[in-house]
């Protein structure tokens, strides 16, 4: 029986197709898959045919229904993996596949497709043009250096006449193959061919630097090394579910860069992935939950971490959509929650209650009692900051454990004396909270650590999602949970979004991730432009790396090669003179997006950084007839209406259009929320950072449009952005 796979483009075609087509083609693939190779050769049904003005020999269409044709990349080596590449209507389908052919790139090992025919126009084309060029595009780099970075014998010469990066961008894929152009992309935005090659290559697994040294790859190892692309249908149920089941991209094609680290045969201790938003972070953590419940024992529990309720609610539905029916029963085996609904559940089950999680406002009015008889030089906010991140951080108990430990992350300097007095106020503070059965989320991650610390790990996988927000008293609620032990963690986050004040040394909570690190950096989610945009909000900031908190100097994040191939309008910022006049133009903005360019309501966000701007919003929205929700209230899909929501609930959600509104020099950054420098300069520093996050998480929900407004003086965080 012959092997099959399908490649992107076919199962594109196919869910676009009617479903009684949709069934015939189905039909088609299980014969297919009932014949032997030479039957297939010799089956009338099929009509497996060559065609003569091909320009690859081993391409071949089939009979899939009457007028409609697969087209099929045919192994000619000897091998039995067939390649489903597209399904369309005969004379289409004719034509595509008389232009395509189809090559294994030299550096990444992976099969590509160029559309002949065109490049060898470009070609003649642009030879001429570039004739009176004073300079070309590569001419920096050798035929060697461009060869080693996978490049062929046809993209060098077209290489070769480029001028400008506008020619090289009139030959983008699908006219181009993808692998070679992005490193062409990259070349010509400056970076080395070194850069190129750690980025591009190397991190697809090739070791072998130059292209001579590289052993051949056949056929069958490029269709399963482009995993991104192509996937082999495994088994008949597999096919079934591909078929039959809502389809989703994520599920079926990863990027290599995303299957090497899901898909691991195991890591000796934990693993971590990192990547600028919308590069699939999630989908990795996903696939792992699955790679783990399939290959572990059938007692093996996985606990699945994420931020919000409402994200473990959408991480749960993903993850049984993920499974499908036949690995449904495997879910029962994972438990998705928040880290801090697990902890108050682990107090609960030992003391047989749990105190009350305090709000932030009364826990500033619980400082304010705790220290109401000291005439303190500390406001409630540096109490509130001094209990959280040093003693919750650290695991204080005792007054002598505070008196000499080292303040980490915090700038001002405390003695002995002044120890003393902020540990009697600290512990008037969790007795009044004790007396009134209540505590912060942080002391019950902290009472939570240390009732699994003695009772022992639960877990076999704890596998956790949006992990740079996580505060130390949750790593040692999570580190307690499973034994150290292979594949015992699995981390993913990104610390460009870090908009809450933890800061973390994983290394001293016992998470040792050194040389299990990974980091994507292909965006699926947004268009380059707004991508390019967003990441220009945080130009001059320094961003850690996610757990590396200790690492005073060093240790910074960038991000550095993050691209998405998606392309659209640059992103609009707009300035008015009221408020009354934004949100004017935001209903105009919204009555665009769904009339002209025929996007759903529910699939447009729009976001501030309160709520009462959140609440006036769509009180103007169903004003003016705009059907509005407020993302707080938890609408399920089925609910119709824009999304409104502040700035920190976006975290984690996309929206195919989002506008940020109210973003003023009064909100961005919120002077309450940043420690003054002269009380904490440190502080004041993480705080002013994790302002320009959030902003930045905000625009980087937008899959196709994003629109900035605001009214009166515009936050100096535009500035970068600005034109
Ligand atoms: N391999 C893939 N193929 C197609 N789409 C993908 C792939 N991986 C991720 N996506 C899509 O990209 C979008 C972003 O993915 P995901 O939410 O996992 O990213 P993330 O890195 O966790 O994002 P963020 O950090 O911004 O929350 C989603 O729509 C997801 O379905």
């Amino acid at each position: 029986m012959p092997r099959l796979a399908l490649s992107d483009d076919f199962v594109a075609d196919l869910i676009s197709l009617q479903r009684p087509v949709q069934k015939e083609v189905g039909d088609a693939i299980q014969m297919f898959r009932s014949l032997t190779v030479p039957q297939l050769h010799a089956s009338k049904g099929m009509h497996l045919e060559k065609l003569e003005r091909s320009r690859d020999p081993r391409i071949r269409t089939i009979r899939v229904t009457r007028s409609y044709r697969g087209v099929l990349l045919a192994p000619d080596d000897g091998s039995d993996l067939f390649t489903l590449l597209r399904v369309a209507p005969h004379d289409e389908a004719i034509n595509w596949a008389c232009k395509r052919a189809y090559s294994v790139n030299g550096a990444t090992g992976g099969l590509e497709v160029r559309n002949v025919e065109a490049l060898e126009q470009m070609e003649t084309y642009f030879e001429t043009k570039a004739v009176a060029a004073p300079a070309r595009l590569f001419e920096q780099h050798s035929d060697t250096v461009l060869r080693d970075l996978g490049i062929d014998d046809q993209v060098l010469r077209l290489a070769r006449v480029c001028v400008t990066a506008d020619d090289l961008a009139v030959m983008a894929p699908p006219m181009m193959p993808a692998d070679q152009y992005e490193v062409l992309e990259y070349l010509s935005a400056g970076c080395s061919a070194e850069d190129v090659w750690e980025q591009l290559i190397a991190s697809r697994g090739q070791t072998v630097r130059t292209a001579e040294d590289r052993p051949s790859v056949s056929l069958t190892e490029a269709i399963l090394n482009t995993s991104d692309r192509i996937v082999e249908v495994s088994g008949p149920g597999e096919l079934e579910r591909i078929l039959t089941e809502d389809f989703t991209r994520w599920r079926v094609f990863l990027h290599p860069a995303q299957r090497r680290y899901a898909y691991h045969p195991g890591f000796n201790g934990p693993a971590q992935v990192t990547g600028g938003p919308g590069t699939g972070k999630t989908v990795v953590a996903l696939h792992r939950v699955r790679h783990l419940l399939r290959t572990g024992r059938k007692d093996d529990r996985i606990l699945l971490t994420t931020f919000t309720n409402a994200m473990a609610a959408a991480l749960r539905d993903s993850l049984a959509l993920l499974l499908g029916e036949a690995d449904a029963h495997l879910l029962e085996r994972v438990e998705v929650t928040t880290v801090d609904s697990l902890a108050a559940r682990v107090v609960r089950e030992a003391r047989g209650s749990a105190p009350r999680p305090l709000s932030a406002a009364s826990e500033k009015g619980a400082w304010t009692r705790a220290a109401a008889r000291e005439d303190l030089p500390w406001s409630e906010q540096f109490l509130a900051q001094e209990f959280r991140n040093v003693v919750l951080a650290q695991g204080l108990r005792t007054p002598e454990d505070y008196l000499r430990c080292v303040r980490r992350g915090r700038g001002t300097q405390v003695g002995r004396v002044q120890r003393a007095r902020l540990w009697r106020v600290m512990e008037r503070f969790t007795t009044d909270l004790a007396s009134r059965d209540s505590a912060t989320y942080t002391q019950l991650c902290d009472q939570a650590a240390r009732i699994l610390a003695d009772s022992g790990p639960r877990y076999r996988h704890v596998v956790v999602d949006e992990a740079q927000d996580l505060h130390p008293a949750q790593w040692r609620v999570l580190r307690a949970c499973v034994a150290p032990q292979a594949d015992d963690m699995f981390l993913v986050g990104d610390p460009h979004q870090r908009i809450y004040d933890s800061r973390v040394s994983l290394r001293s909570l016992g998470v040792h991730v050194r040389g299990r690190t990974s980091r994507l950096r292909l965006n699926y989610r947004s268009t380059e432009e707004i991508l390019r945009w967003s990441s220009a909000l945080l130009d001059g900031q320094q961003v850690g790396r996610l757990g590396e908190d200790d690492d005073d100097d060093g240790g910074r994040d960038s991000l550095r090669g993050y691209r998405s191939e998606l392309h659209g309008r640059v992103p609009a910022a707009r300035g008015h003179t009221t408020q009354d006049k934004e949100l004017s133009a935001l209903v105009e903005q919204i009555r665009t997006w769904s009339e002209q360019d025929g996007v759903k309501l529910s699939e447009i966000a729009v976001c501030a950084r309160f709520n009462t701007l959140v609440d006036a919003v769509i009180a103007r929205l169903r004003r003016e007839g705009t059907a509005a929700v407020a993302v707080k209230d938890d609408p399920g899909p089925g609910t119709s209406g824009v999304r409104v929501a502040t700035m920190h609930a976006m975290k984690g959600l996309e929206f195919r259009c989002v506008a940020v509104v109210g973003v003023t020099s009064a909100v961005l950054p919120f002077a309450p929320q940043v420690t003054p420098a002269e009380v904490d300069p440190v502080q004041h520093q993480q705080d002013l950072l994790a302002e320009h996050c959030l902003l930045f998480v905000a625009c980087t929900r937008a899959r196709d449009a994003l629109a900035i407004s605001w009214s009166g003086q515009r936050s100096p965080m535009l500035d970068p952005v600005a034109d």
